[in-house]
């Protein structure tokens, strides 16, 4: 398993449209966390992994722009060269996925995906059309009119990604989006979900416990260790 040293500053000027962590540090009270360097290309996938408690959630909430106050950090996030920290968090247009599918209980899964449309796609008829598209070509087909309680994890999985996906949004954050599925469902939505994140062309960054998921990601792994 190969762990991933801080960028220099060659690498992160290189990698210009990904996105580039430097010498981010996190600190609760006076204990630090960690600290660490990461770049992630384009159409890559990069793993954070750790035991529980580590502060894997905690540094996706830093980059996302929901660092709990208890938690204080410092360093350098950069995306496609520009300073990520210093947009809003409502400006920075990233797409979370997280162990829950969290989709709207109280709209249709349609309703869900239109509510992620930009609104520069405009027309009922076209951007219920722009949905009903990306639902077939997920293998989804037809099941925009469904409650999305009655889903299976799987098919929940793939409209959390779609509707995240259709957001347009300039990097993928997944925090553990497999964990709750059983072992050989596991394999499947993670064989979609990185599919579709490679071939979104973003930099993903992955959070996960599980080897298996880093391997599978193929791309740098940083262990933040016990
Ligand atoms: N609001 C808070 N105040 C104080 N401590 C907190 C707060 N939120 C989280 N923590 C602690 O910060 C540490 C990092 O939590 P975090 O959820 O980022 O870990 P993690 O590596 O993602 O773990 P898991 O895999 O269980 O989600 C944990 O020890 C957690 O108990």
């Amino acid at each position: 398993m190969q762990v991933v040293a801080p960028p220099s500053p060659s690498d992160a000027a290189r990698a210009g449209d990904g996105l580039v962590l430097r010498d981010v540090r996190i600190a609760l009270g006076k204990a630090e966390l960690f600290r660490i360097g990461l770049t992630v290309h384009p159409g890559e996938i990069a793993t954070i992994m750790g035991p529980s408690g580590r502060g894997k959630s905690t540094l996706l909430a830093h980059i996302a722009g929901f660092l709990d106050p208890a938690f204080s950090a410092s360093g350098e996030v950069r995306l496609g060269g520009e300073d990520l920290l210093a947009l809003a968090p409502e400006e920075r247009r990233l797409g979370l996925m997280f162990q829950d599918s969290l989709l709207f209980p109280h709209m249709s899964v349609a309703g869900n995906l239109l509510f992620a449309l930009p609104q520069r796609i405009r027309g009922r008829r076209r951007r219920r059309a722009a949905v009903d598209e990306a639902l077939a070509d997920v293998g989804l087909e037809g099941l925009g009119e469904r409650d999305p309680v009655t889903l299976s994890g799987g098919q929940a999985s793939r409209v959390a990604l779609l509707r995240t996906l259709l957001a347009e949004p300039r990097a993928l954050l997944l925090d553990e989006p497999f964990s709750r599925l059983d072992r050989d469902l596991r394999g499947q939505v993670r064989t979609f979900v990185f599919e579709r994140a490679r071939s979104s062309g973003l930099p993903t960054l992955l959070v996960t416990h599980d080897h298996e998921d880093a391997e599978a990601a193929g791309g740098p792994i940083l262990d933040l260790g016990e």
